[in-house]
C-alpha cells in the first residue's frame, strides 16, 4: 500500500526520530536521496549544470546540502537564495565548501535542471512574487521538486495560485496527500520516495498497489460454482441508450463474478453482444444501476436498494439517490455529476476532488467513487483511497459504464464496497493502459482487457 500523511503527522514523526539522532542527520538522509535522484535524472554528474532555488526554511536546506553532494560529483551548482539572510546556514556552508556558487538569478547560467527548494511542508499555498520571478527565469528547464512542488497545499491537494510544475518530486519519509490528490498531484510529475526512517501512524490517504489488488481479488477454488462466486445484476441502459447496457454488462462480465443477470430495457442488444448473460430479474449479490437508464434509472435504483445487497449507482440514478442512502451503496459520479448532487459548481469539485468526495461520502453515508485522472474513493468513516493507474485516453465515452459493471462484479464476489470501488478503479485503469498501448482506445476495449489485467496480477 502506498501511504500519504498530513503535515502534522510528518512533523510529529520527524520530531520523534530527531530526538534519537545526531543533529542534522535526518536532513542529510533527505539531501543524499535528493542528490542521487538528481544525478539519475541528469544521467550522470560531470559537466552538468544545476540551479538551486533556495527558500528560507529546511526545504532550502535540503536543496543546499544536495547541491554540495552534486558539486562534489562534478556538477556545476549555482544557488539563488530567495531570502539570503535566512538561508539554511550549515547547508550554505556545505555548498560553498564544495565550490557551489551563490548567484543573483539574472546572473545564473542556463541549467540542465532546476531544483525547487523554495518551500516544502512549511509553506502556505501559492508562491510569493520573488519566488515566481526566479522560477520564470528558466521556465523551460525541467524542475526536480524537493519534498513537494512548491506552492501546492500539502494536506488537501488543492492549489491556491501559482505553483511549481515539476518533472519529478523527491519526497521524504512518506508521500504527502498533495502527491496523490489532484490537482496538486498533476504538478508533481513522477514521485520518488526517499526513506528517512520515520515511524508513521495510519495514513490520511492511501493508494492501492498491484499486490494489494491481487490480495483483494476473489479466487475461485475447486468447490466454486457460479452462484457461490457471486451474481451481479445489471439494471442499466434503455431502448434509447442500449450501448450503456452493453458496456456495463461488459464490465460486469469481466469474469470476477460467477454470473451476470441483465434486467433492463436493452435485452436484445445485451444478449447479442454478451450471450453468456442471463436475462430477467432474480437473486443477485450486487446491483449496478443508472448508466444510460434515462427515466427508468430512478425506479431501477429504488427496486435495487430494496434488496439490501451492495448497489453501484452511476449516471442517471445519482441525482435520484436518497441522502443518506446507506453503506451498501457505491456512488460513482464524475465531477459534473457530483457537482449536481452537492449543488455546487463543477469547478469547485475539480479544484478540490478529495474534499468533495469526502463530503459526499459523509452526506450520503455511502462509499463515493469520484472519477477523474486521479479517481478518489471516499468512505463515510473518513478513509480515502486515490487511484494512480490509467491513462488520459481513458477519458472516453462509455468508460464509466464499464467501471460501474466491474465494481458491481467485485461487490457481488464479496468485496466490501470500499474495496470493490478502489480495486475496481485500479483494474479499470490497468486495463486501460493495456488496451491503449500508448494510443487511443474504446470503452469496449477496456472491458476486453480486464481479464489480462487480472492475469498480470496473478503472474509472479
Ligand atoms: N524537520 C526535519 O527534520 C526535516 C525536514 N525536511 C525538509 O524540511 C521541509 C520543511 O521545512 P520548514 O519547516 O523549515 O519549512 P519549509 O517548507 O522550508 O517552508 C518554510 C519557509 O518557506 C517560506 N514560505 C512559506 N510559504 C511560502 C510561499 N507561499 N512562497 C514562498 N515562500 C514561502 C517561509 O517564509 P516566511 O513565511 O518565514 O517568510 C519559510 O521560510 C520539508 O518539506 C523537507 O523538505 C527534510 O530535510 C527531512 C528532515
Ligand atoms: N484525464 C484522465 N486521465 C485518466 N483517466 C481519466 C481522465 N479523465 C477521466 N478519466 C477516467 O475515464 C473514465 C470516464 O468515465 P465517465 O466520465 O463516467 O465517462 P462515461 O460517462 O462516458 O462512461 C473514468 O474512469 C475516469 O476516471
Ligand atoms: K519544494
Amino acid at each position: 500500500m502506498l501511504r500519504a500523511h498530513t503535515v502534522a503527522q510528518v512533523r510529529a514523526a520527524e520530531d520523534a526520530l530527531m530526538r534519537t539522532l545526531p543533529e542534522g542527520a535526518l536532513m542529510q538522509r533527505a539531501a543524499h536521496g535528493l542528490a542521487y535522484a538528481v544525478l539519475d535524472f541528469l544521467g550522470g554528474g560531470y559537466g552538468a549544470k544545476v540551479l538551486l532555488q533556495v527558500g528560507a526554511g529546511n526545504n532550502g536546506g535540503d536543496a543546499l546540502y544536495a547541491g554540495a553532494v552534486l558539486a562534489r560529483r562534478g556538477v556545476g551548482v549555482e544557488a539563488v537564495l530567495l531570502a539570503p539572510e535566512r538561508a539554511h546556514a550549515e547547508g550554505l556552508a556545505a555548498l560553498e565548501a564544495a565550490y557551489g556558487r551563490v548567484v543573483d538569478v539574472e546572473d545564473a547560467q542556463r541549467p540542465d535542471v532546476v531544483v525547487d527548494g523554495i518551500v516544502g511542508i512549511g509553506g502556505t499555498p501559492g508562491l510569493r512574487p520573488d519566488a515566481l520571478a526566479a522560477l520564470e527565469r528558466f521556465s523551460e528547464v525541467p524542475v526536480v521538486a524537493v519534498d513537494l512542488p512548491s506552492g501546492v497545499d500539502a494536506d488537501t491537494g488543492e492549489l491556491a495560485g501559482p505553483h511549481v510544475q515539476a518533472a519529478i518530486t523527491v519526497t521524504f519519509g512518506t508521500h504527502k496527500v498533495a502527491l496523490l490528490a489532484d490537482p496538486a498531484a498533476a504538478a508533481a510529475g513522477a514521485v520518488l520516495l526517499v526513506d528517512i526512517g520515520l515511524e508513521l501512524p495510519e495514513a490520511a490517504v492511501e493508494a492501492l498497489q498491484s499486490e494489494d489488488v491481487a490480495a483483494l481479488l476473489p479466487e475461485p477454488g475447486g468447490e466454486s460454482q457460479k452462484y457461490s462466486r457471486g451474481v451481479v445484476g445489471v439494471r442499466t441502459g434503455s431502448e434509447r441508450y442500449p450501448g450503456a447496457a452493453v458496456l456495463s454488462v461488459a464490465g460486469a462480465g469481466c469474469g470476477l463474478a460467477g454470473m451476470v443477470r441483465y434486467d433492463g430495457g436493452a435485452t436484445d442488444q445485451v444478449l447479442a453482444a454478451h450471450p453468456e448473460t442471463v436475462s430477467g430479474a432474480g437473486r443477485v449479490q450486487a446491483w449496478v444501476v443508472g448508466s444510460g437508464g434515462g427515466d427508468q434509472a430512478s425506479d431501477a435504483l429504488t427496486r435495487s436498494l430494496e434488496d439490501g445487497v451492495p448497489v453501484v449507482v452511476d449516471a442517471d440514478a445519482l441525482t435520484a439517490t436518497p441522502r443518506p442512502v446507506g453503506r451498501h451503496a457505491i456512488l460513482t459520479p464524475h465531477a459534473g455529476e457530483l457537482a449536481r448532487m452537492l449543488e455546487v459548481p463543477r469547478e469547485d469539485v475539480e479544484a478540490a476532488p478529495l474534499r468533495h468526495a469526502r463530503e459526499a461520502a459523509a452526506a450520503y453515508d455511502a462509499v463515493v467513487l469520484l472519477k477523474g485522472r486521479r479517481t478518489v474513493v471516499a468512505h463515510p468513516d473518513g478513509r480515502a483511497r486515490i487511484n494512480t493507474t490509467g491513462v488520459p485516453w481513458l477519458a472516453t465515452a462509455g468508460a464509466g459504464d464499464v467501471l460501474a459493471g466491474l465494481v458491481g462484479a467485485l461487490a457481488a464476489a464479496g468485496l466490501e464496497p470500499f474495496d470493490a470501488a478502489s480495486a475496481g478503479a485500479w483494474l479499470h485503469g490497468a486495463a486501460a493502459t493495456l488496451a491503449s498501448h500508448g494510443g487511443p482506445l474504446r470503452a469496449s476495449a477496456v472491458a476486453a482487457a480486464l481479464p489480462q489485467a487480472v492475469r498480470g496480477l496473478r503472474t509472479p
